[in-house]
């Protein structure tokens, strides 16, 4: 998630400028430094083993064991440990929905720039084009990066344009913030805390007004997939995020230093730990390190949903002698904006080592 640089507004009128800006940064060190990254990691695999879940146990349904909904907790237990990324089914979000989401997303989009970026609705200030870093590298991506508090209680005036959209993302965002709250509370539980605490915990600190839902779409790229990424390779600074992503691919993740390609699947759903649930956990859980490539026939479409406390709420290692020390949410945002700010990268969890 942290693509930092949505707090700096950057004007990009179209795509040429994007392409124009591209081409005159070519030379500099910071491409150069780009494509050394991925000289770094050379070995791309196509994989069938990322772990794929049925979450069916999970949702409460009345015929599942308790020894079917405990081997699904495990599961998601060893996928968090061993990938920090998995894929589910059965999530409790109807094809129709994921079909009627992405109808509205591409009606969104595809309106004028000038619209998009001007909403008057109650996505005003949340569209993002070329989210640029300070060094100028950008993705080939824009967004809508919505508080869930914009979406359920969106002002009835700001509605009237876009009421569909608005109750399409509001049922969408309204589920995954319910799964996402059981998924942490199965990796919580693990950690060894008391339950009961825990579902305050989460519930307490991650709210409507602190929770995001972002709305992706990467524009068929003109320029080599060597030179310009979807998104730029990055971890999520949240608890953990869900992820719907539509059937033309792109999305990689890092695994023992490799890029993984998860193979779309639009019945899909896929989860992955965020760097507070890694540090939480004392790193039993993983943060990996994700991206977007791009492609150059077809734009592609995704939504992810954050599950992201508030500025206060602190993270305290649990489970073993501690290896990060205490931190809120607040003074993690900022040291991630410091260092994006300084260096033109996220420097992250290892600010915090003990
Ligand atoms: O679009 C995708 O597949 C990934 C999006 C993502 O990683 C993010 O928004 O943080
Ligand atoms: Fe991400």
């Amino acid at each position: 998630m942290d693509r930092v640089q949505q707090d700096q507004p950057f004007q990009f009128n179209s795509y040429t400028t994007v392409f124009e800006n591209l081409l005159k940064k070519e030379k500099e060190p910071e491409t150069t430094m780009m494509f050394q990254y991925k000289k770094n990691h050379p070995c791309l695999v196509d994989n069938d083993q990322l772990p794929l879940i049925d979450l069916s146990s999970l949702a409460g349904a009345g015929s599942s064991t308790i020894l079917e909904k405990e081997r699904c907790k495990r599961q998601i237990i060893e996928a968090s440990k061993e990938w920090g990324f998995f894929q589910v089914v059965n999530h409790g979000i109807s094809n129709e929905l994921l079909k009627k989401l992405n109808v509205e997303q591409m009606k969104l989009f595809r309106q004028p720039y000038d619209k998009k970026s001007s909403s008057n609705s109650f996505l005003s200030n949340t569209y993002r084009s070329g989210t640029p870093t300070p060094r100028n590298h950008f993705s080939w991506s824009e967004a809508f990066h919505i508080p869930l508090s914009d979406i359920r209680s969106g002002n009835p005036q700001n509605t009237n344009n876009n009421n569909t959209l608005r109750s399409t993302i509001d049922e969408f965002a309204g589920t995954l913030s319910e799964l996402a709250l059981k998924i942490a509370q199965v990796l919580a539980e693990n950690v060894g805390s008391d339950a009961k605490g825990l579902a305050g915990y989460f519930a307490e600190n991650c709210s409507e007004e602190t929770c995001y839902l972002r709305l992706n779409r990467y524009p068929p790229c003109p320029i080599s997939s060597e030179q310009v990424f979807g998104l730029m390779p990055h971890t999520d600074s949240d608890f953990l995020t869900i992820l719907y992503q539509d059937q033309v691919g792109g999305l990689q993740l890092l695994k023992d230093g490799r890029w993984v390609t998860v193979k779309p699947n639009p019945q899909y759903l896929i989860i992955n730990i965020g760097d507070l649930f890694q540090a939480w956990s004392n790193d039993l859980y993983k943060s990996v390190e994700h991206r977007v490539m791009t492609n150059n026939k077809f734009e592609r479409f995704s939504a992810a949903y954050f599950l992201c406390p508030s500025h206060d709420t602190v993270i305290r290692c649990k489970g073993g002698p501690p290896l990060y020390k205490k931190f809120s949410f607040g003074e993690f945002r900022e040291q991630v904006q410091e260092d994006v700010r300084k260096l033109g990268r996220k420097v992250g969890l290892s600010r915090f080592l003990l």
